[in-house]
C-alpha cells in the first residue's frame, strides 16, 4: 500500500520524514532515480496560492490555504512570480505553513532557497528552473520535488530525475499565467501520461494543470492524471472550502471509476 501523508512522521529536526527503510537512493553508476524509494505524494487536489492572482496579503493567503485543506486539498504551493522582496515572501510562506499546520505539504514554486529558509516540505520546479539534481542536493532526500512536464520528450527524461511527482500541462487555456504555452488538451495529456508511465512506471504521481475546474476535472483524471492542480477554480471568488470539497469529490469519484485511489 502506498504511504499516505498522514503516515509521514516529523523527525527531530522538524522537517518531514518517512519511516525507516524508505530513504531515497540513487542507482550507483546509472544515475537512475529509484521511483520506489521516493516519498509518496498525494496529488489529488493541489492548490496553488499565486500572489499575482490572489494578492500578497499574508493573512488572506493563509486563510485561503486553511480553507483549501479543510475542504480536502492534499498539496499546496506558494507561487510568486514577482518576487522583489524575499523577506516579505518568506513571511507569507511561513504564515501559510503555520495555517496549514501539517495537514498537507506546502511547496514553494521555483525557489529552493525560500523553501529551505521557511522549512517547508519541498519545491516545484519547471524545465528552466534549478535542475532537480541540484535541488535534491540542496534539500536532501526527504524533501518533495515536483517538476513541470509539457512535452513527450520531457516525459521521456523522467526515468533519471530525482523527483517525487510530475505535473503535466498546460492542459486547457488559463487566465492565471502570463504567456502560457499552447494547451495540449486531453489528447495531449493522455499522450504525455503514456510516455511518463513508460519512463517511470506507475509509481510516479502525475498531476495536470491549467484551466481545470469542476466541469473538466473528471475528464483530466480519466485521461490518466492522478490529480489536478488549480489556482482560479479553487481560490478565486470565495467559498474555497466548498469548492475544494466539490473538486475533491469529483477527483475521487473519477479515480474510483478508474480503479485506484489516487495515491501511488
Ligand atoms: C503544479 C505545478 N505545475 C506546473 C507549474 C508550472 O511551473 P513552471 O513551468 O516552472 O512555470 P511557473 O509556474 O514557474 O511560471 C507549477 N508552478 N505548478
Ligand atoms: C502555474 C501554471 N502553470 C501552467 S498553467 C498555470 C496556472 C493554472 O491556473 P488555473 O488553474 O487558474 O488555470
Ligand atoms: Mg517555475
Amino acid at each position: 500500500m502506498a504511504l499516505g501523508w498522514q503516515m509521514l512522521e516529523r523527525d527531530r529536526g522538524g522537517s518531514m520524514s518517512i519511516g525507516a527503510g524508505q530513504e531515497r537512493r540513487q542507482d550507483a553508476g546509472l544515475g537512475l532515480a529509484r521511483p520506489s524509494a521516493g516519498i509518496a505524494v498525494d496529488l489529488r487536489l493541489y492548490g496553488i496560492l499565486d500572489t499575482g492572482v490572489l494578492g500578497d496579503d499574508a493573512a488572506a493567503l493563509a486563510a485561503l490555504a486553511a480553507e483549501a485543506v479543510a475542504g480536502g486539498a492534499t498539496l499546496l504551493q506558494y507561487r510568486d512570480k514577482d518576487l522583489t522582496d524575499a523577506r516579505a515572501a518568506l513571511a507569507r510562506i511561513r504564515a501559510i505553513h503555520a495555517a496549514v499546520n501539517g495537514r498537507a505539504p506546502l511547496l514553494v514554486n521555483d525557489r529552493v532557497d525560500l523553501a529551505l529558509a521557511a522549512g517547508v516540505e519541498g519545491v516545484h520546479l519547471g524545465q528552466s528552473d534549478l535542475h532537480p539534481e541540484e535541488a535534491r542536493r540542496l534539500l536532501g532526500p526527504r524533501a518533495i520535488i515536483g517538476l513541470t512536464v509539457k512535452t513527450g520528450a520531457q516525459a521521456d527524461e523522467l526515468y533519471r530525475l530525482p523527483i517525487d511527482y510530475a505535473c503535466i500541462g498546460g492542459v486547457f487555456a488559463t487566465a492565471s499565467k502570463d504567456n502560457p504555452d499552447p494547451p495540449v488538451g486531453l489528447d495531449g495529456l493522455q499522450r504525455i501520461v503514456f510516455r511518463a508511465r513508460l519512463a517511470r512506471g506507475q509509481a510516479l504521481p502525475l498531476g495536470a494543470i491549467a484551466g481545470i475546474d469542476a466541469s473538466n476535472a473528471a475528464s483530466v483524471i480519466r485521461a490518466g492524471a492522478d490529480g489536478v492542480a488549480l489556482i482560479g477554480a479553487l481560490f478565486k471568488g470565495g467559498a474555497t472550502e466548498a469548492k475544494a470539497r466539490d473538486l475533491r469529490a469529483r477527483v475521487d469519484e473519477a479515480l474510483g471509476q478508474r480503479g485506484n485511489a489516487g495515491m501511488r
